[in-house]
């Protein structure tokens, strides 16, 4: 029989037992781009749609082992990072991506969970950005998430814009500014390092139509996982994100009603 490849697409992240953020909805999100997804688990998560209950986390060197297991054999056209909670996790996971290489590294720095619970240690958030955010393609931080990453408030678009632009400046890499959670909801914000020294980040924003649903649970996994599957299927990141965009417009719009609480969106409505 004649074979063929098709990129990979490693995801870093907790698993969400409920199945609609973390791990499970970048499998799913990978799988609806046609791409090959692959793991490595830093934490087990007891969650529904309601809350978390529970989290058991990997230890560092386990994490090491999965990230090493697959580069050595499968490796990944793209990285996407979401929850890391501790500092020892990030340190590991940096230090295994310097070494292999890795190349187009999409960072959500999750913190707290749509349903309130806190996802990351007080001090794995020096690690986060002395470590993580350095080797970052793009970070896709929330409002709440940019304005703990920058120490800058965000009340309005123009806050939004100038909280990216800072961001690029301070760790080098892209940043997009998600605008959920009110402040501009749907319009989000990407700025990039300019290419000519001195000058101001470029500022680029998404605008897409908003929908109204109570179900967001995972969407910031999701759009960070269709974007590392954009930058690995070869586009800019400019048409990775509008992708990306694009595609979790349509799983939110599909309506999906599951749970008691915020629901998960459908990653299969295209199919
Ligand atoms: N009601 C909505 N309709 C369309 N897009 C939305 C809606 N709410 C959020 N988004 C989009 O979903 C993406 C994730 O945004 P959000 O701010 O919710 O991220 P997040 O809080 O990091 O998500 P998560 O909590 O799942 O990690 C962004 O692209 C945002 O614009
Ligand atoms: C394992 C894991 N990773 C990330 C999130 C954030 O997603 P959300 O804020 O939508 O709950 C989560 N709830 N669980």
């Amino acid at each position: 029989m004649q074979t063929k490849t098709i990129p990979a697409v490693l995801s870093i992240a907790g698993s969400d037992s409920s199945g609609g953020a973390g791990i499970q909805a970048d499998i799913k999100t990978i799988a609806a781009h046609r791409l090959f997804a692959e793991t490595a688990i830093t934490a087990l998560t007891a969650q529904n749609t309601t809350g978390v209950r529970a989290v058991q986390e990997a230890t560092p060197e386990f994490v090491a082992q999965q990230i090493d297991a697959v580069f050595e054999d499968i490796p990944p056209a793209a990285v996407k990072i979401g929850m890391v909670s501790s500092a020892t996790i990030i340190e590991t996971i940096a230090e295994r991506l310097k070494y292999w290489s890795a190349a187009n590294i999409v960072v959500d720095p999750v913190m707290v969970a749509t349903s309130g619970a806190r996802l990351i240690s007080e001090d794995a958030v020096e690690a986060l950005t002395e470590r993580l955010l350095p080797l970052a393609t793009v970070i896709t931080p929330n409002v709440m998430e940019a304005e703990a990453l920058s120490g800058m408030s965000i009340e309005s678009s123009r806050d939004q814009a100038l909280v990216a632009q800072a961001l690029v400046e301070r760790f080098g890499c892209a940043a997009l500014v998600k605008g959920g959670h009110n402040v501009n909801d749907a319009n989000d914000v990407l700025a990039e390092p300019s290419p000519g020294a001195g000058d101001a980040p470029e500022v680029t924003w998404f605008r897409h139509e908003r929908v109204v649903t109570e179900n967001t649970h995972g969407t910031g996994c999701t759009l960070s996982s269709a974007i590392a599957c954009g930058l690995a299927q070869g586009r800019t990141l400019p048409e990775a994100i509008d992708q990306a965009k694009t595609y979790l417009t349509g799983a939110l719009a599909a309506g999906l009603g599951l749970g008691h609480g915020s629901g998960p969106v459908d990653h299969m409505w295209a199919y």
